[in-house]
């Protein structure tokens, strides 16, 4: 009878020693469980930060990462998260607000714009750009690309309105009413406005322009038809300038300027207020705003739009080191939920593993039990048949907590694979992510208009070249023999290239511009690194150059330029260039040897211009 006791209280034993452990294993499975929500939404909020840095909610992302580190703390974790989604939908809302606005005064100014009188081909382009932009606008991304494209459409139009404006000067200077008179039943007010000289005859030109216009209307890409029209006569060896916007005197294109200056202020300072200035940027930005909240006159405006592409341009450099903070910081907290995954998955393992000796074990044992149950001689029917039936029940139980298991198994297995799924794409996205940064790095360091390398790629280059060249001192205090080759420094400026504004217009100033660059690139070594410094303006690093040989190089360049054969109609047009050029000095820094070269270019222009002048 004792023995019969002591028999049911070990098989009760079993049954609780497994449901405990069955309780066991569902509590860590619902904890596995929580964690893989809470990864979840986790990753949520580190993908859905990649749209906007916040300094608040980077450092939830680096508390949230400590977090992950500690598996044994979810309750802070969820907290942590919580915030992190306050954060990632404040931001989101915040967007939400500047994308209106913008979209606000993109529409306003384009609905302006549009009342203007302008070619089919340019309304045309700028319908075309304000269908895109609603799409383009929702990608924050794109901003900066948006900005640019719509203030050159500004600047066609604004060539367009005074090449207008200028044939309504002529035409009343011929006894007729003036354009803006005739367009809005008001007198033009340039009555002290220059004639027009009559070796143009602006209306031909504008019949030109005309049909230029319907050319890019045929052909929706083209952007620039009168460049290529200027192109054709480059080959036939002419730079003619003819067709060009007409004469651009000052005076003539106030009142036409003017007019959408109204419009296109409010547009300029809400995209001052779109653009991320860094502190270095700050001055610049100030006196941008400031000159726009004055009022802006046509030469303004040329200067402010040139201006506000040099902050996009910074903007875009300063938001390359914040993208590669974040990217880096993404790839982190990938590598660290993969290892958390990999951790999962082995510990699942590890729990089948001993769930499986665990019901060896427990079988082996019941066999035992039931083995010297069946050969006890007091045993009796009844002992036999309960000792049976608890077999039987804890024989159900372990079928019933093995297929149980293997439902779990399944359904964390699918859990497993989305969360691998959702980081790969979260990867994927980070790899987009560097290659944008790497063609904006590319245009942000190139001039649109001469393709030269623009201000701020000089300025890389020249501090790189400054440190090689120091590194190849024999003695860092000697100043090296001026007979030997060492880095020397030009700056080269368009000698009266203002008169050529003025008198032929701002297009036929790009495009002298464009030409100039090409031609001086041609004149150079491909060891010589040319910019565009801004403007009219453009500097030579000449390394590895004796000074003499520089000058040479640089007398050379200036002579192909004033041999190029620009033309206006019959009439040579003879296009200069003036240059200071210096040698290296120990100790020196880039912007000294700037401004050292400066002041040579300085007395060119002094001397005469046209002219190399180099400090001996
Ligand atoms: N067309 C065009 N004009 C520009 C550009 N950048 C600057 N300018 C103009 O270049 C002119 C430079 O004039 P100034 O600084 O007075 O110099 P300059 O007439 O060349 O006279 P010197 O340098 O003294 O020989 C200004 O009228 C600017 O508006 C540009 O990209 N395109």
């Amino acid at each position: 009878m004792v023995s019969r006791v002591d028999d049911s209280e070990e098989a009760l034993r079993w049954k609780r020693k497994f449901l405990d452990a069955l309780e066991d294993q569902e509590r860590r499975e619902a904890q596995l469980d929580h964690r893989i929500r809470l990864l979840r939404r986790g990753l949520l909020g580190v993908s859905l930060a990649g749209d906007g840095q916040d300094p608040v909610l980077d450092k939830q992302l680096e508390e949230l990462r400590k977090n992950l580190r500690k598996d044994d703390r979810e309750t802070g974790l969820e907290r942590l998260l919580e915030k992190i989604e306050a954060s990632v939908l404040r931001l989101d809302n915040e967007k939400q607000d500047s994308y209106l606005a913008l979209k606000h005064a993109f529409d306003e100014s384009i609905k302006e714009i549009q009342h203007l009188p302008m070619p089919g081909a340019l309304q045309r382009r700028i319908r075309k750009f304000h269908r895109q932009m609603s799409a383009r606008l929702g990608d924050a991304q794109l901003h900066q690309s948006l900005i640019t494209q719509f203030m050159s459409l500004l600047t066609e139009v604004s060539q367009h309105l005074l090449a207008k404006e200028a044939e309504a000067t002529a035409d009343h200077a011929a006894n007729r009413p003036g354009l803006f008179g005739r367009l809005f039943g008001t007198e033009s007010t340039t009555p002290d406005a220059s004639p027009v000289s009559p070796t143009f005859n602006t209306s031909a030109n504008y019949a030109e322009a005309e049909a230029a216009s319907a050319q890019a209307m045929a052909d929706p890409e083209e952007e620039t038809v009168v460049d290529d029209h200027v192109e054709v006569i480059v080959e036939e060896e002419a730079v003619s300038l003819e067709g060009e916007i007409v004469r651009d005197a000052s005076g003539l294109s106030e009142p036409g300027f003017s007019y959408i200056a109204g419009h296109v202020e409010p547009l300029l300072l809400r995209i001052l207020e779109c653009i991320h200035v860094s502190e270095a940027s700050f001055t610049l930005a100030d006196s941008v705003r400031n000159t726009v909240v004055k009022g802006l006159n046509w030469y303004d405006f040329v200067a402010v739009l040139e201006q506000i592409l040099q902050l996009l341009r910074q903007s875009t450099l300063d938001q390359r080191g914040e993208y590669e903070r974040f990217i880096g910081e993404v790839t982190e907290s990938l590598v660290q939920v993969q290892q958390f995954v990999t951790q999962a998955q082995h510990h699942n393992e590890a729990v089948r593993d001993s769930e499986q000796a665990l019901t060896d074990k427990v079988s082996q044992d019941v066999k035992h039990i039931a083995e010297t149950f069946a050969n006890e001689e007091l045993d009796i029917q009844t002992i036999r048949a309960t000792v049976q039936a608890q077999i039987h029940s804890i024989l159900s139980s372990m079928e019933g907590f093995r297929s149980q298991r293997q439902q779990q198994d399944e359904s964390m297995g699918q859990d497993m694979e989305e969360l691998l799924e959702r980081i790969a794409v979260l990867e994927d996205e980070s790899r987009q992510l560097r290659e944008h940064l790497a063609r904006q790095e590319e245009l942000a360091s190139t001039d649109p208009l001469t393709e030269l390398p623009n201000r701020e790629s000089y300025r890389y280059r020249i501090e790189s070249v400054i440190m090689q060249w120091q590194g190849t001192l024999h003695d860092e205090h000697a100043e090296p023999d001026p007979a030997d080759p060492t880095l020397c420094l030009a700056v080269i400026d368009v000698d009266h290239f203002k008169r050529i504004n003025d008198n032929w217009g701002h297009l036929a100033g790009d495009k002298v511009l464009k030409i100039v660059a090409r031609e001086m690139r041609t004149a150079l070594k491909d060891s010589d690194f040319l910019a565009r410094y801004g403007g009219e303006e453009f500097v030579v690093i000449l390394p590895d150059s004796r000074p003499a040989d520089a000058e040479g190089r640089l007398n050379k360049l200036r002579q192909a330029i004033e041999s190029i054969p620009f033309h206006f109609k019959e009439e040579r047009i003879v296009v200069t260039v003036s240059c200071g050029v210096v040698a290296m000095k120990v100790g020196e820094s880039a912007d000294r040897l700037f401004e050292r070269a400066d002041k040579m270019l300085y007395q060119a222009k002094q001397e005469g211009r046209n002219l190399v002048i180099r400090q001996r």
